[in-house]
């Protein structure tokens, strides 16, 4: 179904019509009703009617408004048979309400009704069409409806097209052919056209339809093969033993154009002209109706005498009626069928030969874009009968088949063009000639697939509704552009199937179309029906568009027709490259009268396309406004999206590295922190030991422990370092305080051991008590300053674990820096610690040194003769040994003193020693 919002087509509108239905009663959200009907409101007959009184002035006052005419879509609706009357087809669902609106009622087993028990569907639908003719429409009446004015719109130079549309068996071929007595609008357009063109006729042979709107003009040669073909043709249907009304049931058509030619000697009179020229070949046939007037024909034609349609009063006011003065009138009709996407000639094959063994026919393009079928066979006719002759022919080699539905169903889309050329007066040279053409098309029927059994019938099937269907997206694609003008137009798809490229001019301005929708009443194919209903409720909403014929270039060749040579405007495609600007004739002979029209023309043409240009320009400046702001706006979006995850990203990472910092540096000094612990509290116990000790006992004291190293220390710091290697500049200020912080645990180290040493020092014999006391003022600042230096670390860390929440907080550089810039204060300080710690341990070392010295001197005023001192870190055991006389020197009191047992406390030495 048609999704467009702005039209009016499968608008529901149950409220205007529940008066007539009632509604559901239970506030059913579907309509029961759904109008489908033009957005625009339809012409009435009254409307009509006048239109049809003015004539020219009705034609040219819609030209040059540029076409705002709306594309006339007749309804026809053909009788039940018999046999569908006892197969109960006959259940109501088509009804007529007045001459332009239908309604139809789904029939009970029907998908539609199925759909609306379902509530998914309505099931009665409302359609409006230009007119609606029911089953006892006769052909004549239909004809009058709808062909006659057409008819004469292509006599006067316009092109136009009737195509019938509709499920298969619903009556298209009877529309367009007829059957038996009631020929239909196709024999009885050709009956027109020449009863209008009585006496105008130009019978010569020398002027052809070429190309796609192309005359051109033939040699002696080709009008000699042009009349072989001709007569070869015409004598397929004059054999004589079968009558054209045995034939196909013609009678009633061929009664008219015998009726038109009797009332028509005079051109009988051109017409037998040129049939001399013929060299008498088939002139039987070519003389017009009386030709094939076999005694059998005629016979016929005349036992149908009651029923002919035309009487001669109305033709003899009928001819030459609108004609422009002077001009002569060529007829020249084709037929050709596309039978599964292939284009066949109807007027060039065999009979016997197969659809598919027949050469087909190539669709080209002239210069202009316009499409038309190579080599197609163009056939002149001077009369209806010849006319009819070769629709025959061309019937015949038509591919029809029986189908459930219908047993002579059309399998391929037929199309029956008539072109009149317009010869205009002079010699040969000065003729000048314009081309205006008729063309009826019968489509095929749409069917269901599925009901089709042979493979044959299945592909027909399938073939026929994808081009139907490629109609139906073209109409729907013309309607959105011409609802929807200030949008860029839709590609309208007339490429995708032959159908559409071969009718695509009658839809782009270079003609109009008009539309029958065929329809059975029958209830089994109602669902069918209801589908080419919507469809062809799309083609009521087309507007004709402006006509190529109100255009420039055409008027200017209008102008230029008089002056150039006839021979130079029907080239052949090959010299059309040529082309022909630079002879335009001289203005100044043209009539003053016909030049002041052409240059109102003209100005409305200018201003009409000016409107339009600027309508264009400004939507697409408009357009192109809003794709760039939405483009912007879209780039905007996909910028800050991105910056988002970039950044998203990037801190998400950096929180991770630091998250792995933070732990490896909280793992590192809280291990430092715990090795400085157990030192200190070593040292501690240890210089408890020696202060209970004494001096004399530090000789067996052993060597303070050495600073354990530590490898997992190390290793973490490697990993740190290696971790933060690839980290960015903050993480490299967090290495640069590392390091310097491994230097401090190094250079503290150092210092610890040089302690160590002088603590070693200290262990020797007779310190005295000044000595001894400074000393341990030392140690205990030197204590004191470890001390320090520990919460300096601790706090250092805690500085450290501070800056790295900051970096994950907030990933600025310049907050990073603070904390590191405090970390290095932190650091200063404990490089002031460490300092401090060094002098401290400077003046030990001088104390040791004083001490030593004081030693040597005492060493110095022992009497010779006593024996050597005993070495400082001797055992404890040793002491024992000694003789009794060393036991009573003063530094064998010293050294008893420092011995650990008994125990002595410092007081009693600091009393003994007197420096
Ligand atoms: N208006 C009418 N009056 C009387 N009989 C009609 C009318 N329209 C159609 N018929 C008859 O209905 C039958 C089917 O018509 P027709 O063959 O023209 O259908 P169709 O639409 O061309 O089918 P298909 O698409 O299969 O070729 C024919 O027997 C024809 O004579």
């Amino acid at each position: 179904d048609e999704e467009e919002g702005g039209a009016a087509v499968f608008e529901s509108t149950a409220a205007d019509v529940a008066g007539l239905m009632g509604s559901r009663g239970c506030g059913a959200a579907l309509p029961e009703i759904s109008l489908i009907s033009p957005g625009l409101e339809p012409p009435t007959p009254q409307k009509q009617k006048a239109q049809l009184k003015t004539g020219m002035e009705r034609q040219g006052s819609a030209e040059e408004e540029g076409g705002s005419e709306r594309v006339k879509v007749y309804l026809r609706i053909r009788p039940l048979t018999e046999a569908e009357k006892e197969k109960g087809e006959e259940q109501g669902c088509v009804c007529v309400q007045n001459e332009e609106t239908l309604m139809l009622t789904a029939p009970k087993n029907s998908y539609n009704m199925k759909s609306s028990e379902r509530g998914i569907a309505p099931n009665v639908h409302k359609f409006t069409f230009t007119q609606i003719s029911g089953p006892e429409t006769t052909q004549q009446e239909f004809f009058e409806r709808t062909m006659k004015e057409m008819v004469g719109d292509v006599l006067r130079g316009e092109n136009r097209l009737l195509y019938t549309y509709g499920v298969t068996n619903s009556g298209k071929t009877y529309t367009i052919q007829g059957t038996g007595r009631e020929a239909g609008l196709l024999p009885r357009a050709l009956v027109s056209v020449f009863r209008k063109l009585q006496g105008r006729l130009y019978g010569t042979l020398d002027l052809k339809p070429v190309l796609c709107q192309e005359v051109r003009w033939l040699n002696s040669s080709e009008v000699r093969a042009e009349e072989i073909r001709r007569d070869g043709l015409l004598k397929e249907t004059c054999n004589p033993g079968q009558s054209i009304a045995e034939t196909t049931g013609y009678a009633g058509e061929e009664r008219e154009a015998l009726k038109w030619k009797n009332s028509s000697r005079k051109e009988e009179s051109v017409v037998s002209q040129n049939s001399r020229l013929q060299g008498g070949a088939g002139v039987s046939c070519d003389s017009g109706i009386g030709g094939i007037s076999t005694a059998s024909c005629t016979a016929t034609q005349l036992e149908d005498s009651d029923s002919v349609c035309l009487d001669s009063d109305s033709m003899s006011q009928s001819a030459g009626e609108g004609l422009e003065e002077g001009v002569r009138f060529s007829v020249w009709v084709s037929f050709f069928e596309i039978y599964n996407e292939f284009l066949y000639d109807l007027l060039d094959a065999p009979p016997s030969l197969q659809p598919r063994k027949r050469p087909p026919l190539r669709l080209c393009d002239d210069r202009h874009g316009n499409p038309y079928v190579k080599d197609l066979t163009w056939v002149q006719v001077r009369s209806a009968d010849e006319a009819w002759k070769v629709l025959r022919v061309g019937r015949r080699n038509q591919s029809f088949a029986s189908t459930h539905l219908n047993h002579n169903s059309s399998r391929s889309h037929s199309i029956f063009s008539i072109r009149i050329l317009h010869v205009h007066p002079g010699s040969q040279s000065e003729q000048s000639t314009r081309i205006s053409e008729l063309t009826v098309c019968d489509l095929a029927g749409s069917e269901r697939c599925k009901d089709q059994r042979s493979g044959e019938r299945m592909k027909e099937a399938n073939n026929i509704n994808t081009s139907l269907h490629t109609l139906g997206r073209c109409i729907s694609a013309l309607r959105h552009n011409q609802n929807n003008r200030s949008r860029p137009p839709m590609v309208v798809p007339f490429r995708d199937s032959k159908l559409t490229r071969v009718l695509q001019g009658f839809f782009s301005g270079r003609g109009r179309s008009c539309m029958v929708v065929n329809i059975n009443p029958c209830a089994s194919t109602y669902d069918e029906t209801l589908q080419a209903l919507k469809f062809s409720a799309i083609a009521t909403q087309l507007v004709h568009g402006p006509s190529t014929k109100t255009r420039v270039a055409y008027i200017l060749s209008l102008l230029r027709e008089p002056a150039l040579r006839a021979s130079e405007s029907t080239l052949m495609e090959e010299e059309e490259e040529e082309g022909s600007e630079d002879e335009e004739g001289d203005i100044t002979m043209f009539d003053s009268e016909a030049l002041l029209r052409a240059i109102n023309v003209l100005k409305r043409e200018v201003q009409r396309q000016r409107q339009e240009k600027e309508a264009l320009e400004a939507s697409v400046r408009e357009q192109v406004c809003g794709e760039m702001m939405e483009i912007i706006t879209r780039m905007e979006n996909d910028f800050s999206e991105t910056l988002e995850t970039q950044r998203a990203l990037v801190e998400e990472r950096y929180e991770d590295k630091l998250n792995t910092l933070q732990k490896s540096l909280k793992r590192f000094y809280s291990q430092e922190i715990e090795d400085r612990d157990e030192q200190i509290a070593q040292l501690t116990a240890e210089l408890k030991e020696r202060r209970t000790a004494g001096p004399g006992e530090a000789v067996g004291v052993a060597p303070p422990p050495e600073v354990p190293s530590n490898p997992d220390g190390l290793r973490r710091s490697q990993r740190l370092a290696s971790s933060c290697s690839s980290s960015s500049s903050q993480v490299g200020e967090l290495n640069r305080v590392r390091a310097e912080l491994d230097q401090c645990r190094a250079e503290l180290l150092e210092k610890t051991q040089e302690l160590r040493r002088y603590q070693g020092l200290l262990s020797l014999p007779a310190p005295t008590g000044t000595l001894t006391a400074s000393v341990d003022r030392k140690l205990e600042e030197g204590q004191r300053n470890l001390r320090q230096l520990r919460a300096d670390l601790q706090r250092l860390g805690v500085d450290l674990q501070a800056a790295e929440r900051a970096c994950c907080r907030n990933t600025s550089g310049e907050r990073l820096r603070h904390a590191l810039t405090a970390a290095d204060d932190t650091l200063a300080k404990q490089d002031q610690s460490l300092v401090e710690l060094q002098n401290s341990l400077l003046l030990v070392k001088m104390d040791l040194r004083k001490k030593t010295e004081s030693l040597a001197q005492l060493q110095a005023q022992r009497p010779p003769a006593a024996p050597p001192a005993p070495p400082a870190r001797a055992p404890a055991g040793r002491g024992g040994a000694r003789s009794p006389a060393a036991r009573n020197t003063p530094y064998a009191r010293v050294l008893r003193s420092r011995q650990p047992t008994p125990p002595p406390s410092p007081s009693p030495l600091r009393r003994r020693v007197n420096y």
